[in-house]
């Protein structure tokens, strides 16, 4: 194409582009106007109808604010001469009736990712725009075929430019250049589990978040009811992956720390490499069974009740019988109190009217007298702090807190819930110690031993709740029985579940689906994402499992990455339990983060320490990496130096990372962000320097990953900072590195000069 059909081209894409967004703001203005009257309608409207209006207009609104940048990034001609405009959301032009922008996710936007020169499905020219806010500032164009039938080559400049532009502090979307092997996976539309797996940077994150908009845009009623978990490494991954879904108009997702699956508890701390691989592994569901038996006491000594006519005592053989009837009635331990209760305090109106009628009381001729002393003695009991103290000291009311902060803080009841397994002296510490995070999901699972909280205030809110949704379910069966539907609209139980409904009957509950199912432990979801899964233990898979109980589930991860040693090793391992055999696999192989040059360093490195696995290839060059020497009391020094040079660029960010004891050494300059590989887990920065990589190599039992991991985190350039001779792995291949002025105290690689 000349410059001058390429201008013309451009003016008219421009054109378009403009249309649409004059088409976008006349829906936004429509959207928001029907927003704001069913949001204010007070009368002739039923209260559900309101609610799904106005939760429909929101949702519609949403979308189309969140497409505001980049409203069109593609377009395609097929063979028949059809054209589509390929966006973030679907315009269709009412008057004549016909799309104007076909979203992303439809199924006829799929040759837009899909064709390529060998395969081109019907696709003879696509191109992909180059945006700023509703700027189009260019195009690429991939002639698939050309006119007169031959294959012409395609450029694939769209994705390069894309992955060369400097990374911010969030993560961005990727549905203008999602790439035939991710779109594959983002379009699975398989019920059931999804393992996706690659190596770093080949977009398992990107890809499981898109697929998490197309299961929204295909499954909406069922998946926005419930709304989609996503489980990330820690806080600041989160954050970083935080605004793709709202960019794609997705909003009704909860994401969420392993250190917050226990609702009400935000556990940061990290546990030692022994108390993390005991606390996840799957032996811990008996040892919590075992630590909530050991609170079901049996009395060394009796314990005495003085009422006003006599004393009763409750020894072991009378606590023994109680204990028995409450544990055989099969209820978790808060409930099954009130059954220990009630049968120790009938055990013991028997022991008080035998003494009080002792040779004057007989029970045979005597009914009506017996029943009115017993009558006395359990009302008396009732209301008599020594018999509520005996109950709470044999069979205590325990929340999840406390039955796990009175384990690890005994060593007896250690001792008792290990239960000749395997020795737990390792969990013990103080009462008041931080939650970590393997916490959380012990947390979780005491909660679920222990059973629902009975404590008076907490039976009345469920009952407030049951009321709630008893009302709505009895609600939505009334509207959905005797409203007349045609096909096409709306049913009451369509667009809002009884569940929603009661929780918009609560007084108050005005909060979003998200914020709901975050602080509700019994939520459950109806789509998870697991990210960094190699990282879970198999208590943490437990609390996920019973969070989506239909089992849909994208679970992302590479095991060699894993930094955990409570973490299983394989998916089956992982997966068996829950689904069987019965998961999907797929996994990507292009590395769209790390330059080949970059790559070639930590390739290096997996083959040391995991010889048969495969690093991914790189899409991209970039600069070769850097390495000098320093003594370690002159490491501030030379980082201070480093990141001033890679600060001179402006707008790069710029990672530090080292090991934990590394990092307590070094003074890093303010330029930079000081990560541990843990921490560096998931994100990308334009620089990363790597501080002492034997000390990571050193730092626990996956330093080889921790290490594999650090280098990777590149998207432009990496340097090496080392304090002794390389290791192994990163030594030699000098025409891998590239050559740094040694400024400041730089001493040789190795004691051979290298
Ligand atoms: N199709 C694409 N178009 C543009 N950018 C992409 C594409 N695929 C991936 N990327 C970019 O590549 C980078 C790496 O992606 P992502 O973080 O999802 O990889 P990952 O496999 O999860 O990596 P890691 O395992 O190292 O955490 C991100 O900047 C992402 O936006």
């Amino acid at each position: 194409m000349s410059s001058v059909e390429k201008q013309d081209e451009l003016a008219a894409e421009r054109r378009y582009v403009s249309d649409l967004y004059a088409h976008l703001d006349a829906e936004k203005a429509e959207a928001a106007a029907r927003l704001e009257e069913e949001s204010g309608r007070t009368e002739g409207a039923r209260l559900w109808e309101r609610d799904a209006r106005t939760a429909h207009w929101s949702r519609r609104l949403s979308q189309l604010r969140a497409a505001e940048n980049g409203l069109c990034f593609g377009r395609m001609d097929r063979v028949d001469g059809i054209r589509s405009y390929i966006g973030r959301v679907g315009l269709f032009d009412d008057e004549v009736d016909e799309p104007l922008l076909t979203d992303w996710r439809a199924p006829g936007a799929q040759p837009f990712y899909c064709a390529t020169e060998a395969a081109p499905g019907g696709i003879v020219r696509r191109r992909h725009f180059r945006t700023r806010g509703r700027l189009l500032l260019g195009f690429h164009e991939d002639v698939l075929v050309s006119a007169d039938g031959s294959e012409t080559v395609g450029a694939d400049s769209a994705i390069i430019s894309s992955l060369s532009a400097p990374r911010g502090e969030s993560m961005r979307d990727i549905v203008a250049t999602i790439q035939a092997e991710q779109d594959e996976i983002i379009r699975l539309d398989r019920p059931g589990v999804l393992v996706i797996e690659g190596g770093p940077g080949t977009g398992k994150t990107a890809v499981a978040l898109h697929r998490v908009a197309f299961l929204l845009y295909h499954h909406r009623e069922r998946l926005s009811r419930r709304g989609v978990l996503v489980i990330g490494p820690n806080a600041g991954f989160l954050r970083y992956i935080g605004s793709v879904l709202p960019s794609l108009g997705e909003t009704d997702v909860v994401l969420a720390a392993p250190g917050e699956l226990y609702p009400g508890v935000t556990a940061t701390a990290e546990d030692g490499a022994e108390q993390a691989k005991i606390k996840g592994d799957a032996s811990m569901v008996d040892v919590l069974r075992r630590a909530v038996a050991d609170r079901q006491e049996i009395p060394r000594e009796p314990i005495e009740i003085e009422l006003s006519d006599v004393a009763v005592h409750v020894d072991a053989p009378l606590a023994e019988q109680a204990r028995e009837r409450a544990r055989s009635v099969g209820l978790p331990h808060n409930p099954a109190r009130r059954v220990f209760r009630e049968h120790l305090g009938a055990l013991l109106v028997r022991q008080a009217v035998c003494r009080i009628g002792e040779g004057w009381l007989n029970t045979d001729g005597s009914a009506d007298l017996y029943d009115e002393l017993a009558a006395d003695v359990r009302a008396e009991l009732r209301s008599h702090p020594g018999f509520h103290d005996a109950v709470e000291r044999l069979w205590p009311a325990l929340t999840p807190q406390r039955l796990l902060a009175e384990l690890f803080s005994s060593h007896d009841r250690l001792a008792a819930a290990a239960g000749g397994g395997a020795c737990l002296a390792a969990l013990y510490r103080s009462a008041d110690e931080a939650w970590t995070i393997p916490d959380a999901p012990l947390l979780d699972e005491a909660a679920e031993l222990l059973g629902e909280d009975l404590v008076e205030e907490h039976r009345q809110a469920n009952q407030k709740k049951q009321d709630a949704q008893d009302y709505a379910v009895g609600v939505l069966q009334i509207l959905d029985s005797h409203d007349d539907h045609d096909d096409e609209s709306l049913r009451a139980s369509d667009v809002i579940d009884a569940a929603s409904l009661a929780g918009r009957q609560e007084e108050g509950d005005h909060r979003e689906l998200a914020e709901r199912a975050a602080a509700d432990r019994n939520w459950t979801y109806g789509h998870l994402v697991v990210d960094e899964a190699q990282e879970l233990s198999p208590m943490a898979w437990r609390v996920l499992m019973r969070r989506c109980p239909s089992r849909s589930a994208t679970i992302v991860g590479d095991l060699a990455q894993r930094h955990s040693s409570a973490a299983a090793g394989d998916w089956s391992a992982v997966l068996s339990h829950y689904v069987g055999d019965r998961w999907a696999y797929r996994g990507l192989s292009i590395n769209y983060r790390t330059p080949i040059e970059v790559m070639a360093v930590a390739a290096n490195v997996l083959r040391a320490f995991a010889p048969g696995l495969k690093p991914p290839d790189s899409v991209r060059h970039g600069d070769k990496p850097w390495r000098r020497r320093v003594e370690a009391d002159a490491l501030t020094d030379a980082l201070r130096d480093a990141v001033e040079q890679e600060a001179k660029a402006d707008g790069r960010s710029i990672a530090v990372i080292a090991a934990p004891q590394t990092l307590a050494t070094v003074a890093v300059p303010e330029d930079a962000v000081a990560l541990t590989p843990a921490a560096a887990k998931g994100l990308e920065f334009d620089v990363v320097i790597v501080l002492a990589p034997d000390e990571i190599l050193r730092d626990g039992e996956h330093g080889g990953a921790d290490l594999y991991v650090a280098l990777t985190r590149a998207t432009r350039r990496l340097g090496i900072l080392h304090t002794a001779v390389p290791p192994a792995c990163l030594a030699g291949g000098d025409d891998r590195w590239a050559e740094v002025s040694a400024t400041g105290r730089a001493i040789p690689l190795s004691p051979t000069g290298k």
